[in-house]
C-alpha cells in the first residue's frame, strides 16, 4: 500500500545529484546523500509524494519529491530528490534538509519526451499545492519536528 509509512520524516545533507533539475526540466531538486536512500523503509513505495520542507532553520515550505529510479533517464541507483515550492536566492548545497512526506501521488513513470516528464511534473506540483491545502496536511505542518 502507498500510504504505508506515511507520514515519514527524513534528514539529511543537500548532496550533488546529476545536474539534471535545473538545466533539463527547469525544476531544481535537492538530493539526499545515499546514506538516506539506504535508510529508506525497505519497502516504501517508490514514486512522486507531496509533504513539507525545511532548509537549516527556515521556514516550512510545501513541496513534491521524487523517490526511486528516474525511469526517463534509467538512473542505477535509487535517488530521494525534492523540489521545494519557494523561490530561493542561491543554492544550499551543505544545508539540512528535514522533509515530512504527507501523501502519495503517482508512481515513477517513463516518457516519449521531456516535455511529458515537465508537464507532468507541473500537474504534481499543482496538486501537492491543493492537497497540502487541507487540515490533515497542515498538522504535519506544523509537528514538533519542523519547529525549534
Ligand atoms: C515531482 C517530480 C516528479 C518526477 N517524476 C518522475 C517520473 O515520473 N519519471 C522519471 O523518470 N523522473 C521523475 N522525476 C525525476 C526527474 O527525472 C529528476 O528530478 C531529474 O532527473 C533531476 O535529477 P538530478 O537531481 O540528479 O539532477 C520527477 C521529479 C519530480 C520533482
Ligand atoms: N526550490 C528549490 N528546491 C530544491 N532545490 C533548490 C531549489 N532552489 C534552489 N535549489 C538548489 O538547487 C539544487 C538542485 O538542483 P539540481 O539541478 O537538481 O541539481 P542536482 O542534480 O545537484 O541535485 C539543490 O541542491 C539546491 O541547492
Ligand atoms: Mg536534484
Amino acid at each position: 500500500m502507498s500510504t504505508k509509512h506515511l507520514p515519514l520524516f527524513l534528514e539529511g545533507e543537500v548532496a550533488k545529484g546529476f545536474g539534471r533539475g535545473s538545466k533539463d526540466l527547469g525544476c531544481p531538486t535537492a538530493n539526499y546523500p545515499l546514506e538516506v536512500v539506504q535508510s529508506l523503509p525497505k519497502d516504501l513505495e517508490p514514486g512522486v509524494y507531496y509533504g513539507w520542507a525545511q532548509v537549516d532553520k527556515g521556514d516550512t515550505y510545501k513541496m513534491v519529491a521524487n523517490i526511486g529510479w528516474c525511469p526517463f533517464y534509467q538512473n542505477k541507483q535509487m535517488s530521494v530528490e525534492t523540489h521545494i515550492l519557494h523561490k530561493f536566492d542561491k543554492d544550499f548545497y551543505g544545508s539540512q534538509l528535514k522533509i515530512g512526506l504527507v501523501g502519495y501521488l503517482r508512481g515513477e513513470k517513463n516518457f516519449n519526451s521531456l516535455e511529458e516528464l515537465i508537464n507532468e511534473i507541473k500537474q504534481d506540483i499543482s496538486n501537492a499545492e491543493k492537497l497540502l491545502e487541507q487540515p490533515d496536511a497542515q498538522n504535519i505542518k506544523n509537528d514538533k519536528y519542523f519547529v525549534y
